[in-house]
């Protein structure tokens, strides 16, 4: 639940509109996006598990083999009947962004960057092998050079939080209500 008075009212004055958490693999974007989904009575959605949901396959297994473009176009149509709901937080895919026309389903909504350091993706991320664009890469040069190329589109977010390496998921969800009354917009 919303602890500060100051956000008690942010579910109506949201309407219904949804949250989108957008971010580097490993930011936190469904960690925290089910806190956030609790605190604010919306339900929880994370674009790969519906993609693994509608391709009977795990993302690793569809990137091997189909390949990452049939992923993206999975992605993508998946991310259009998403956008047709709302009362949602959603987790997308870290290379979401990359496509301009998912930008027309996330404006839907409100767009909100996870921006972590990347030592800390490194420590979170090290070991996992369910993430295909950092196997066989050295992680720390992989996150890196990913992020050097995707920042300038995560920064089209309506809201950036950057995230102190200590803050656990239930800060960043505190965080990000207490920060998303400065850009609710008139037409949302
Ligand atoms: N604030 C946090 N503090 C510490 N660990 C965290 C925090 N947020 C997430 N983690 C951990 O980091 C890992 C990655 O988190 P999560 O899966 O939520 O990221 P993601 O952004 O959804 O990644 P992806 O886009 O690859 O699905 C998990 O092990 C999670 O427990
Ligand atoms: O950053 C990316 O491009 C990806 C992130 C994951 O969430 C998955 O969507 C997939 O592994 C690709």
């Amino acid at each position: 639940m919303i602890s500060d008075p100051q956000c008690s009212t942010l579910p109506h004055r949201l309407n219904g509109t949804n949250l989108y958490l957008i971010g580097m693999m490993g930011s936190g974007k469904t960690t925290t996006g089910q806190e956030l989904a609790a605190a604010l009575g919306y339900r929880f959605m994370d674009t790969d598990r519906l993609i693994e949901q509608v391709a009977g396959q795990s993302v690793s297994e569809i990137f091997a083999q189909a390949g990452e473009a049939t992923f993206r176009q999975l992605e993508t149509q998946v991310l259009a009947e998403v956008s047709c709901y709302h009362h949602l937080v959603v987790a997308t895919g870290g290379g979401i962004i990359l496509e301009p026309m998912n930008w027309s389903y996330l404006h839907h909504g409100l767009v909100i960057w996870l921006k972590v350091s990347i030592p800390n993706l490194v420590n979170r991320l090290a070991g996992d092998t369910t993430r295909p664009l950092l196997a066989h890469a050295a992680l720390a040069e992989k996150l890196t050079t990913l992020a050097q190329a995707r920042n300038e589109f995560y920064a089209q977010a309506d809201l950036t939080l950057t995230i102190a390496d200590n803050l656990r998921p239930r800060q960043v969800s505190q965080a990000i209500l207490t920060a998303l009354p400065k850009i609710l917009r008139d037409d949302i």
